[in-house]
């Protein structure tokens, strides 16, 4: 068995990481650690949870989190570098928070606010990079950053275009709604109770929100060699609703791309996923709803060519707590430690 840790276990991403880890054949749960609450019992903070009801917080420390194979962190940002740094060589460790995404120093120094603490391998493995997918870079590997929510969703819609040289990588627009999970447990400002029911508002607006250049080195990556640098508008906007992100993205086709019609697009999109066991390209007419992926590793994924305005249009829906964070987190976990990339991971949604 496979003894896990989750540093963060209080927050949303560590509650959904420890759903799905009880579902995993070949997981043993660990240390549970947390900030705060360390002392309280999970039952407390996350009743769902039955089965670890009565299972007591530690700190987060490295002592609480060295002697497991895996450690997931699931911390804000700026606390992954430190504890890492001190963790035996022997520890896979899979951080769900942003330090390690961004491979250029001055991106992550434009966008965030504390020290660049550098690049891990980027887990996202259903991305095309380099005539292959990102997956390879997940074999084996100590250290893994999954990646942010959006990014996820945005990437993995418009990435086969870009795969397939059919996409001008200086005009992408992209507007996602995500559901209110996506900003942690803690009050932000702009999720004030009474504000978010019944409304939806954008935020970040004007180029600023910080998975702006994690969306566009993903992009970039999936152009391959000869592509150039892809620059996404991105305005991100919260929707009442607890989970799931619908990210609505387009994207002009680049001049003389061959099979830059409705059927070459739709082709490069099938093909790019035929044999992807957690993204979907729906039936042509349908298309993706947050509520059909809730709880799912799933992502469901809908294109086609408006051909008024010359644009592909995308659309791609995500749970971000499951496919988004910790869905992915476990898909890395399988991959680093050689298990079935798929165990452990719902592929059914929770309907109505
Ligand atoms: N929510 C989402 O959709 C996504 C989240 N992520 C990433 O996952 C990480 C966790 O996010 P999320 O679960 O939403 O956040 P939450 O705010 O819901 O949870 C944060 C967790 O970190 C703990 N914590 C806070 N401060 C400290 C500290 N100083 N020392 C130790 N533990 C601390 C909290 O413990 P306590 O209860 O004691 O305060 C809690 O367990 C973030 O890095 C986020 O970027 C990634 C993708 C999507
Ligand atoms: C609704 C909301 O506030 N969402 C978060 C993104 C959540 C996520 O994926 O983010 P991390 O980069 O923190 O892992 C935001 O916009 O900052």
């Amino acid at each position: 068995m496979v003894r896990v840790a989750v540093a963060g276990a209080t927050g949303y991403a560590g509650g959904e990481l420890l759903r799905l880890l009880l579902g995993h054949s070949e997981v043993e749960i660990g240390a549970l650690t947390a900030g705060s609450s360390a002392g309280q019992r999970l039952g407390e903070v996350h009743p769902h949870l039955t089965p670890l009801a009565d299972r007591v917080i530690e700190g987060t420390t490295v002592e609480s989190l060295a002697g497991h194979d895996v450690v997931f962190l699931a911390l804000p940002h700026g606390h992954s570098a430190a504890l890492a740094a001190q963790l035996p060589d022997t520890v896979t460790v899979i951080d769900c928070g942003a330090d390690f995404r961004l491979r250029d120093e001055s991106d992550w120094t434009t966008f965030y606010d504390t020290p660049y603490a550098g690049a891990w391998a980027y887990g996202l493995p259903e991305l095309p990079v380099g005539g292959g997918r990102q997956r390879d870079a997940l074999v084996g590997t100590g250290h893994i950053a999954v990646p942010g929510c959006y990014p996820t969703a945005v990437s993995l819609a418009l990435a086969p275009g870009f795969a397939a040289g059919l996409l001008d990588p200086a005009d992408v627009v992209v507007v996602a709604a995500s559901g209110t999970s996506g900003a942690g447990k803690s009050l932000k400002p702009h999720l004030l109770g009474a504000e978010v029911m019944g409304a939806m508002s954008p935020y970040g607006v004007g180029g600023g929100h910080r998975h702006t250049p994690e969306i566009e080195q993903n992009l970039t990556a999936a152009s391959g060699a000869d592509g150039s640098q892809v620059r996404v508008s991105f305005t991100p906007t919260l929707a009442p609703m607890p989970r799931g992100i619908i990210a609505t993205c387009t994207a002009r086709l680049r001049q003389g791309a061959s099979g830059a019609d409705a059927a070459g697009i739709r082709e490069a999109w099938a093909k790019a996923y035929a044999d992807e066991p957690f993204v979907h390209l729906l039936p042509e007419g349908q298309w993706p709803s947050t509520a059909s992926v809730l709880g799912s590793n799933c992502v469901h994924v809908q294109v086609t060519f408006d051909e008024r305005a010359g644009r592909v249009i995308a659309v791609a829906a995500v749970d971000n707590l499951t496919k988004g964070t910790a869905g992915a987190a476990v898909q890395c976990m399988n991959l680093a430690l050689g298990l079935p990339e798929t165990t452990g991971l719902p592929v059914a949604g929770v309907a109505p």
